[in-house]
């Protein structure tokens, strides 16, 4: 996951490959809680790990379910069997609305019948999106609900016990969300054994493909609602919570509504392949896969399988009513800059009370683009995009904002003056995605040269491995420290016994050095080499191979692949005069050679390794003096570098003048 302020990214060009779909949120926190009201153990397999999963979780373990997770990744729930086992507990929810609504009709139930209090409070969001049509569903019955902050809104005080009158049918608004129907189907049956429950919706049941997933698993888990259309639903006298053993979480099918937007869009070669989802899903979601077509898209598809091409270009403007997707729609809004006409996306009141207003989201930073939009109290319409402006994309703590403008970056698709786009708090993807970033790298590619590069060039121990190393962690960016394949081209030289002075012999090792990258180690065919790299001694070694030209030549289009998504951080002795000219930012680091020596002394006393400062102040001086003398590509400062004399700066110092140089150079600066 990207846990950094922004992610910039460049402009992308084609999409292909397979992606394989993280676990559902909706079935995953339903399946959950079903489990931890159940008697028994409940086998979770491909169970979502998120944000929104982490909190439902943490309030089973509350609750008194036990919770164990095995080598393999199955989650065993033991469930309370529908017995209360705490008096009085709080509970945080954040700003997951399917733990919210679900666990505020359970425990009201389990409090009214067993006794004793809850309250359930989440982040200052969730306190704004509503919740009253489900209090007051619920206060019907005759639960003890408070609402301790705004009435209608959490956080909520649940006390007990309390008489409940059930002869009745429970009525509940199904026009604002169906979270709240869903809330009393999964909890009712706590209260259903001696008698029917019927609950009836009041107004048009909007988002009806999610009541069908919590009828779909309220069955896996015994409970078998009798329905008359989506206004009335009896639960049938007797139910009980019975875990069906094992239960396998399907993919995300709103998660998967990026991925068929992409192949649309991007996918000209391979198809994209997306596993999780496919016709036989249960997720109303998966319907997006229709929205898709009538704007372009090719897609086939198996029970859990989907393959996506683009068809037509550019995409047609569409006029859907959303009801059946709502949260997959947004997708549509960012394809619709890709269109050739006009789409309006209708039926969306929903996108208001969700993790942030949607639609004005939407709308806002679409503008940001460049994009034509306009908007209703329940609609939004998208005008195609040519003329794009480099944006800074605000994501209002919406894992989906964040998402589907992440396809925005392929605008070089259909202007010739392609931008990048910021997503501002990327690791809002956390709540049903975390690595939805890394997925997507995955399975896009942008032109080498479009993917911005950071060169850091200068002599030993000014700093360089450091700032490099912070400077991509701030970045979300790949690093390259040069260095260590010279060191290590010079280690594999010598460990064959070759001389260091035969520039082919080394050269030919250079070009076929079977190097890995894992865990923060480094391999040498079978060996870990990380230590030995490091010893000056190698560092000498690599000095003198480095003045070979056919080494260099030998190491260079290992040093261009590391030019990958998002962007690289490059360090060395000629990483801005030679490897990668075209770099955006190229600093020259340096600092005096008796602070250089110091600073070697410590690290390598800090490593156990002892060391003379002395001679080691004179080795650094032999090794500048050979990397700056050498024919091929001296140490030197690019012409357009950024000097740094970083002597008297503290690490932190160097690295805020950096992320101050590159904030320069990009697009973004004035929307920060
Ligand atoms: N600006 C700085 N101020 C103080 N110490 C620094 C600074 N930059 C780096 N160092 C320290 O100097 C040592 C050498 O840095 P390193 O990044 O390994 O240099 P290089 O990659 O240029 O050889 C490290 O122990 C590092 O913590
Ligand atoms: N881009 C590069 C990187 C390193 N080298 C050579 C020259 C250096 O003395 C050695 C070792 O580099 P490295 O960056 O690991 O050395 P320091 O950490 O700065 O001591 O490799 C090079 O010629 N070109």
């Amino acid at each position: 996951m990207f846990k950094i302020p922004f992610l910039d990214l460049p402009p992308l060009r084609s999409a292909g490959g397979t992606v394989r779909l993280p676990g559902s949120k909706s079935i995953s926190n339903r399946v959950l809680l079903l489990a931890g009201l159940s008697e028994g153990t409940t086998h979770v397999h491909d169970l979502l790990d998120s944000d929104d999963t982490a909190v439902m979780l943490a309030s089973l373990k509350e609750l008194g379910c036990d919770l164990r997770t095995d080598t393999d990744g199955v989650l065993h729930v033991t469930g309370i069997g529908a017995q209360l086992r705490t008096a009085d507990t709080k509970l945080f929810l954040g700003n997951a609305g399917t733990a919210m609504r679900p666990l505020t009709a359970a425990l009201a139930l389990l409090v009214a019948t067993q006794g004793g209090q809850f309250e359930l409070s989440g982040v200052p969001r969730m306190h704004e999106r509503p919740i009253g049509d489900l209090v007051d569903a619920l206060r019907g019955l005759g639960c003890q609900i408070e609402c301790t902050g705004q009435e209608g809104y959490p956080p909520l005080k649940l006390t007990g016990p309390s008489a409940l009158q059930l002869d009745q049918p429970v009525r509940v608004r199904g026009d604002v969300s169906s979270q709240f129907l869903t809330a009393l189907l999964l909890a009712l049956p706590l209260v259903a054994q001696d008698r029917p429950v019927v609950i009836e919706v009041v107004g048009e049941l909007i988002s009806r493909p999610y009541v069908f997933i919590t009828l779909a698993l309220l069955a896996r888990f015994g409970i078998e609602v009798q329905q008359e259309g989506w206004q009335r639903f009896t639960i049938p006298a007797g139910s009980r919570y019975r875990s069906p053993g094992a239960v396998h979480v399907e993919g995300d099918a709103s998660s998967a509504s990026y991925f068929v937007a992409l192949g649309a869009i991007a996918a000209t070669g391979d198809p994209l392949r997306i596993e999780g989802v496919g016709h036989a899903s249960l997720q109303g979601d998966v319907r997006f896969v229709e929205a898709a077509q009538a704007m372009g898209a090719r897609v086939e598809q198996g029970p859990n399988w989907l393959e996506v091409r683009r068809g037509a270009w550019p995409l047609h403007g569409i006029d859907l009513d959303c009801n059946h997707i709502p949260d997959a729609a947004m997708t549509l809004a960012v394809m619709a800059l890709y269109a050739d006409s006009p789409t309006t996306l209708r039926n969306i009141a929903s996108w208001r009370v969700k993790e942030t207003d949607r639609i004005a989201a939407m709308a806002t930073e679409l503008q940001k683009l460049g994009a034509q939009v306009e908007e209703g109290p329940d609609w939004i319409r998208v005008h195609p995009l040519r003329d794009w402006q480099a944006a800074s994309i605000h994501t209002y703590d919406d894992h989906r904002v964040a998402m589907c403008f992440s396809l925005t970056a392929f605008n070089g698709l259909v202007t010739p003056n392609a931008v990048s786009v910021r997503i501002l708090d990327p690791q809002c993807v956390a709540k049903t995605f975390p690595d939805y970033f890394e997925t997507l790298f995955e399975v896009v590619e942008a032109h080498a040269e479009d993917i911005p590069v950071i060169t850091i060039d200068g002599p030993t121990a000014s700093g360089k491995g450091t700032l490099a190393d912070v400077a991509a962690h701030a970045l979300g960016y790949v690093v390259l420290d040069s260095g260590s394949l010279y060191r290590a081209c010079a280690l594999a030289a010598d460990r064959e016994d070759i001389d260091l002075n035969d520039a082919n012999a080394v050269a030919a090792i250079g070009a076929n050095l079977n190097l890995s990258f894992k865990r923060g180690r480094v391999w040498l065919d079978e060996d870990d080499i990380t230590d030995a790299l490091r010893l000056e001694a190698t560092g000498l070694m690599a000095s003198q191979v480095a003045a070979h030209p056919a080494v260099r030549a030998a190491l260079n289009q290992l040093q261009l692949n590391f030019r990958r998504l998002p962007g690289l951080v490059a360090d060395g002795r000629d990483m801005g005069t030679a490897v990668f000219p075209d770099a955006a930012l190229k600093v020259f680091l340096t600092a005096s050679a008796a602070t250089r020596a110091e600073r070697r002394h410590k690290q390598l006393i800090s490593k156990g390794i002892s060391a003379n400062i002395e001679s080691l102040r004179q080795d650094l001086e032999n090794r500048d003096a050979r990397d700056k003398n050498r024919a091929a590509s001296p140490l030197h400062p690019a012409l357009d570098a950024r000097m740094l004399d970083n002597s008297l700066q503290t690490i932190e110092e160097s690295v805020e003048l950096l992320l101050n140089w590159w904030a320069e150079t990009r697009p973004f600066a004035a929307q920060r």
